[in-house]
């Protein structure tokens, strides 16, 4: 059978891309070498926020090993080949290899393909530190099969990755160092989101060692050491290294297929998720190099599908600006748009508003008062900051904070105001209204606090918002 448009890699991207297909009356063929649902259901998000929630309830870890297999047998059984056979989706696995731009042979069979969708995603990064390679250690690919937590655990990586699962395994009794070479853990976030995690961290006793180099890995009886370039080691039973990931590329036959990649592997594309090297093949998801999130993967592949199947140049856009991302420790840290240091260098007029969780009645009936809403907003070129100027982005650090970013990423999304944030009025007593009352700042101040310009790191407080 020949079909419309061939989609390799079956993973949050590869599935977005077929099932745009079959909505828009095309028919895909989805080739795969690994089970459709790829990391985020099995080696990612869904057996990572099944932990954390079981460990943040005090479940101990049969239990909560249990409910991770059944929750990614569940949600992989709506994604599974005869899942997508019933949506009308032809799947195919195996290892594809382009052998020319129109051109991928699977295990021996080869399928010609005028429009292709590249989603292999990514795998993870493993560092050249001296001797890592001969311990056993844990990556995303492996810790989801251990059958006991270890009775000590050394986290290589403060991103997201490493901050989940240090407290996760924290909870279940681990005894956790997570060992950073930056300065500070969640480098992409505000420093203050940083500040918070890493107290919470101390409070529940995971030591942190950051601005460490490891010089060097070794085995030692009963588990691994690391050593620092100052000449201290920190012993353990196992090591997790989760320093960030690598795009999957290598041994795909890019150089058949008249595709480019950047010096990092990944595939280069426009907005338009088209390679910027080959005429009617699209990439999509982590191989892009673009935020590596399941949504954005999902809305990658989506608007991939949609533009390589029409005729002409297709119009839908990726936006990377867009993405809201939130990292599931607790307490949840919570960005979409510009941070307030990424906003001082771009917008040094704007204005933040910035409210501690500790002034939020829910928060403090709920007994978790860490944590913080920051607004950020622009005053309009000839309206200024009437209507209390548009909103350019926002941080979120506390208890549900995943949920309430959402409210900011719409507000981005249609130029809102932050008067209409400040206007709508939020159920008493819900985290939620820590976004009504932070945005009221705009107008004159709120609870004796006033937005005030924005700062870089290392801006003088000008002391303007008390
Ligand atoms: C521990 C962890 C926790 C995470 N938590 C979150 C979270 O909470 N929220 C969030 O948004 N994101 C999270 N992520 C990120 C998210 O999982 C990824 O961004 C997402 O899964 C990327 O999807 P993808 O389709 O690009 O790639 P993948 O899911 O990696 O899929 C790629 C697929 O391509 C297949 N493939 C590769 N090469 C070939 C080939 N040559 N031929 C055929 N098939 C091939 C593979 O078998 C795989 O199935 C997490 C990631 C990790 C590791
Ligand atoms: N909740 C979520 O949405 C979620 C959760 C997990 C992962 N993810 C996605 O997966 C991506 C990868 O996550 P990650 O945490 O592996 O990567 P990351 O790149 O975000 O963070 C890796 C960290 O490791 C540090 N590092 C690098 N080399 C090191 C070394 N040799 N020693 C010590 N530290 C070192 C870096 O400074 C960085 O802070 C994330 O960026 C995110 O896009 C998302």
């Amino acid at each position: 059978m020949s079909h419309d448009l061939l989609v390799i890699g079956g993973g949050a991207a590869g599935l977005a891309a077929v099932r745009t297909a079959v909505a828009r009356g095309a028919r895909p063929l989805l080739v795969t070498d690994g089970p459709p649902g790829g990391d985020c259901t099995f080696t990612g998000c869904v057996p990572s926020k099944t932990l954390i929630e079981a460990a943040e309830r005090g479940e101990g870890f049969d239990s909560a090993v249990r409910r991770m297999r059944d929750a990614v047998a569940r949600i992989a059984a709506g994604e599974d080949e005869a899942a997508l056979a019933a949506e009308g989706v032809d799947v195919l696995r195996g290892r594809a290899v382009f052998r020319s731009p129109g051109e991928v042979e699977v295990e021996g069979r080869v399928v010609s393909a005028e429009r292709v969708v590249i989603a292999t995603g990514s795998e993870p990064l493993i560092p050249p530190v001296p001797g890592l390679d001969g311990l056993d250690h844990l990556t995303n690919e492996t810790v989801f099969d251990l059958a006991e937590p270890p009775r000590s655990l050394v986290v290589l990586g403060g991103g997201p990755i490493g901050c989940e699962l240090a407290q996760a395994f924290a909870r279940f009794g681990a005894d956790v160092t997570v060992v950073e070479a930056g300065e500070r853990l969640l480098s992409h976030e505000d420093p203050e989101a940083s500040r918070v995690v890493a107290d919470r961290f101390t409070a529940e006793g995971v030591a942190v060692r950051t601005g460490a180099a490891v010089a060097r890995a070794r085995p030692v009886p009963g588990g691994s050491r690391l050593e620092f370039d100052t000449g201290a080691s920190v012993v353990a039973d196992r090591v997790l290294v989760a320093v960030g990931r690598s795009p999957v590329t290598a041994g795909l036959g890019l150089d058949a297929a008249g595709v480019a990649t950047d010096e990092h592997g990944a595939i280069r594309t426009d907005p338009r998720m088209a390679t910027t090297s080959r005429r009617g093949s699209y990439a999509a998801g982590d191989v892009t190099g673009r935020p590596a999130f399941t949504h954005a993967a999902d809305a990658m592949g989506r608007i991939a599908a949609a533009n390589a199947l029409r005729r002409g140049r297709g119009r839908a856009r990726f936006d990377d600006a867009e993405v809201p991302r939130v990292t599931f420790t607790s307490p949840e840290v919570a960005q979409v748009g510009l941070t307030e240091a990424e906003a001082a260098r771009t917008h040094s007029d704007a204005r933040v508003a910035y409210l501690p969780m500790s002034e939020v009645d829910r928060a403090v009936t709920a007994g978790r008062t860490d944590g913080f809403v920051k607004i950020i907003a622009v005053r309009r070129t000839w309206t200024g900051n009437l209507g209390g100027g548009r909103v350019l982005g926002a941080t979120i650090v506390g208890e549900r904070a995943g949920e309430l970013v959402h409210e900011i990423a719409l507000a981005l999304r249609i130029g809102m105001f932050t008067g209409r944030l400040a206007q709508t009025m939020h159920a008493y007593p819900t985290h939620a209204i820590a976004v009504q009352q932070a945005a009221a700042q705009f107008f004159g101040g709120y609870g004796g606090r006033r937005a005030r310009t924005v700062r870089a790191p290392g801006d003088p407080d000008t002391g303007t918002d008390r």
